[in-house]
């Protein structure tokens, strides 16, 4: 049997989604394409590195380093992944492009768009491999684009509804936490809304992500101590006429399993899992007809589609952004650089009607 080709990463951060991404990473996986190494852990303390190793990849011996720079020079590391606060993305990216590293960068890829502009430059000159980690982008995804755009299951689909609501109780939480500190780019749109948004141009959008269509994207947004705690966006495709209602608040916990929601002509499609970063099946329901007026309207017997997540789905990306790196692939399929550009474009533009400034990074928005 040949032995299955390997790569190597670098895990920059010891923070929560390290640790998660590092747990799928380390799976037992017998019919995972590649074979996936925590080549080396950096952080900015060897103890917390120390504790994250232990913890996270206890049967392997990763190279600890107590700054990032350290990964992005280490000549065994094949791919950085990156796991800081959205305000930092931007220079841990440069820094590890002139590294001559490919790298898979948490969302949001950066503060703005113009930014990710520049970490595009960086890595097409050094010729690298760069990925925004888009965690909704996994097989489900797939399946319900295909149900949706090309098998028609639902008619003509004319609007989704997409929310990612969760509590977070900011008044209690230090001011260095990343959900209350502007400088590291607290706010909802860029940590939650970005996933709303996201399954609402899966759903409307049948050209993306290769040649997504421009939407009006019409945004409110709500602050508390100068932090962005709610985004209300409404899109609308010119094309279509599609719409999409778009939310994302820190200030309670949305429904218990749905998603989205999406509406077609000839029926409706429900989206669920426990949180819109983590979908888990959906569920396609015929058109009900009836006298507008006739409560309760059924609901009419729906198809279920199950997906159950290797892990917390993060392998996807893992294994994608593997298979592109060995095949000497500079761009994700899934998440090519214009995706990110584009969805970028759309937070700032709701970002600027809603007043929300990164200072630091917005001067130019
Ligand atoms: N894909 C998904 O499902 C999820 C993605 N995310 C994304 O991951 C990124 C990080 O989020 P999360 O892991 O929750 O954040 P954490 O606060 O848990 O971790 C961030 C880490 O960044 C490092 N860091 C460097 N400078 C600072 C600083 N000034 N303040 C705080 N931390 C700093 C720290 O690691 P160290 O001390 O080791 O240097 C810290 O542990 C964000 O982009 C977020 O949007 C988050 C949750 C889920
Ligand atoms: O990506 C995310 O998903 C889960 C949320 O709790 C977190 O704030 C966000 O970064």
């Amino acid at each position: 049997m040949s032995e299955k080709p390997s790569v190597r990463w670098g895990i920059v951060t010891t923070g929560m989604i390290s640790s998660w991404f590092v747990e799928d990473l380390v799976l037992d996986r017998p019919d995972a394409p590649v074979r996936h190494i925590v080549q080396s852990v950096g952080g900015r303390d060897m103890q917390k590195c120390e504790e994250f190793a232990k913890k996270y990849c206890p049967n392997s011996t990763p190279k600890l380093y107590d700054s990032y720079e350290q990964v992005y020079n280490d000549p065994n590391v094949d791919v950085v992944y990156i796991g800081t606060p959205h305000a930092f993305h931007k220079q841990n990216m440069l820094d590890a492009i002139a590294a001559g590293k490919n790298i898979l960068c948490e969302k949001a890829f950066t503060i703005n768009a113009q930014e990710a502009k520049e970490v595009f430059e960086a890595a097409k000159a050094k010729n690298v491999y760069v990925h925004e980690a888009s965690p909704p982008r996994r097989p489900l995804v797939h399946k319900l684009r295909k149900l949706i755009h090309e098998d028609k299951v639902i008619g003509e689909p004319f609007r989704t509804f997409a929310d990612f609501a969760i509590n977070v109780d900011i008044e209690s939480l230090p001011p260095t936490s990343r959900y209350k500190d502007l400088s590291l780019g607290a706010g909802t749109l860029l940590d939650v809304g970005i996933y709303s948004l996201t399954w609402a141009i899966l759903t409307l959008d049948a050209g993306s992500p290769a040649s997504s269509e421009k939407p009006l994207a019409l945004g409110v947004q709500s602050h508390q101590d100068g932090i962005e705690t709610s985004t209300s966006i409404l899109l609308q495709y010119p094309s279509t006429g599609r719409q999409g209602i778009v939310t994302s608040t820190t200030r309670s916990n949305g429904h218990p399993n749905i998603i989205c929601t999406i509406w077609g002509s000839n029926g409706i499609i429900e989206v669920e899992g426990p949180a819109a970063s983590f979908p888990l099946s959906f569920t396609v329901y015929p058109k009900v007809e009836g006298d507008a007026n006739e409560r309760p309207l059924s609901r009419g017997e729906g198809q279920k589609y199950h997906f159950p997540s290797t892990g917390r789905g993060f392998v996807y990306e893992a294994d994608n952004t593997a298979l592109d790196v060995l095949a000497g692939r500079k761009e994700s399929a899934i998440m090519p650089w214009s995706e990110t550009i584009h969805v970028l474009e759309i937070m700032d533009s709701i970002r600027k009607q809603g007043d929300t400034f990164y200072p630091g990074h917005d001067e130019t928005l």
